[in-house]
């Protein structure tokens, strides 16, 4: 099996089919919605917050909020409100349980729900997915997180509607130090090993450090992206602003960080410091424009023609050309 990663793998250019680069649409479908760039911000709390999703469901982008200290209901009632999707977390204890109940009781259904666990290969969530299936069956599932084909087969067989895909390649994650386990170091290639076995969306998550490790992604067969670092550390980022020697940065912190938690259990998170980088909404803008030149140097249209390229791998025992056959 080959092993790379984002910053060891290049994708090859193929001729060019288009005269600008504003012709190549970067769009994608995601459980009956079309989004305008197939990245979504990390559903933590230094990265969305309630208005932060507003404003990405009214401008064509894919969100999930965080479940940490939330009232779901509540938050789920305001998106509706507002007109807007609701996309929300939740976690496989009782009180997730409670809330699926309060949803049902009420009358209302999120139109996405990703239930986002550490180990997400797990009867927990095989649970989890069964009794949403049978309360709220118009909720698009997505389900994670996992780093195996067969977890990926298994959480399909299950009921999920889509499959969250890294364990352990956040910036702010200590897995791969804490436990030895994860696809941290080599996200790239695990997603490529369970996209070959995936029949629904992959959403790739984390690791993500450059808009163009977005294109490579979706080569290797991720229809969306999770990313956290790159949203954190906005001007709107929830989290706290923090001045050291007269420069703005904003904290970024694991949801299984003591931060996030509030005490020392089971951590698998820090905390860092991301420079503040201006607006999001620019943010978004340039990474619809870099995904459209990927586009166009996939000799393509649309995004998924970035899966039509060849690449090569640099360094390492893996290197070479490898070629579409
Ligand atoms: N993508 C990644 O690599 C990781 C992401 N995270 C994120 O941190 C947040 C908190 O995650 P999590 O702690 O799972 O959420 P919760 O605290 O809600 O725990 C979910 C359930 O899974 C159990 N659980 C957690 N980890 C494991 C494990 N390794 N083996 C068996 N059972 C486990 C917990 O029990 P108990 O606590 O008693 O064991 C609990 O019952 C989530 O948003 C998650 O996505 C966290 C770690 C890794
Ligand atoms: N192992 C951990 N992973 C975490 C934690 N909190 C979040 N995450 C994951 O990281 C990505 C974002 O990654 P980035 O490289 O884009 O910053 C996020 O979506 C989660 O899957 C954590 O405490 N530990």
């Amino acid at each position: 099996m080959e092993i790379f990663d984002y910053d060891n793998i290049l994708l090859l250019p193929r001729k060019c089919r288009v005269e600008s680069r504003s012709e190549c649409d970067a769009s994608v479908e995601l459980g009956g919605r079309t989004f305008r760039i197939p990245a979504v911000p990390a559903n933590m709390k230094t990265v969305v917050d309630e208005s932060i999703c507003t404003w990405l469901a009214t401008n064509g982008y894919f969100y999930v909020m965080h479940r940490f200290d939330l009232d779901n209901l509540q938050f789920v009632r305001d998106m509706h409100a507002k007109g807007c999707y609701a996309s929300i977390s939740l976690g496989v204890k009782q009180p997730d349980y409670d809330t699926v109940d309060r949803f049902v009781a009420e009358g209302i259904t999120p139109e996405y729900i990703t239930i986002d666990i550490a180990h997400g290969h797990a009867d927990s969530v095989k649970n989890m997915i069964g009794y949403l299936k049978a309360k709220l069956p118009q909720a698009f599932v997505i389900a994670g997180n996992v780093g195996t084909p067969e977890a990926v087969i298994d959480l399909e067989n299950w009921g999920a509607d889509a499959t969250k895909v890294g364990i352990g390649p956040g910036k702010v994650c200590i897995t791969k130090l804490k436990t030895g386990f994860g696809t941290g170091g080599w996200q790239l290639s695990a997603l490529k090993w369970c996209a070959r076995v995936a029949t629904k969306p992959i959403i790739a998550d984390g690791g993500i450090r450059s808009h163009g490790d977005i294109a490579k992604s979706v080569r290797f067969g991720a229809t969306m992206v999770m990313i956290g670092s790159l949203f954190a550390g906005h001007e709107e980022s929830p989290g706290k602003t923090v001045e050291v020697d007269g420069e703005l940065y904003k904290e970024y912190y694991g949801s299984a960080s003591d931060f996030n938690k509030g005490e020392y259990k089971h951590v698998e998170g820090k905390r860092i410091l991301e420079p503040v980088k201006g607006k999001l909404a620019d943010t978004l803008v340039e990474m619809e424009q870099d995904i459209q030149s990927s586009i166009s140097y996939a000799g393509g249209k649309k995004l998924m023609d970035v899966r039509k390229v060849n690449y090569v791998i640099l360094g390492g025992d893996n290197a070479g050309e490898h070629l579409l056959m």
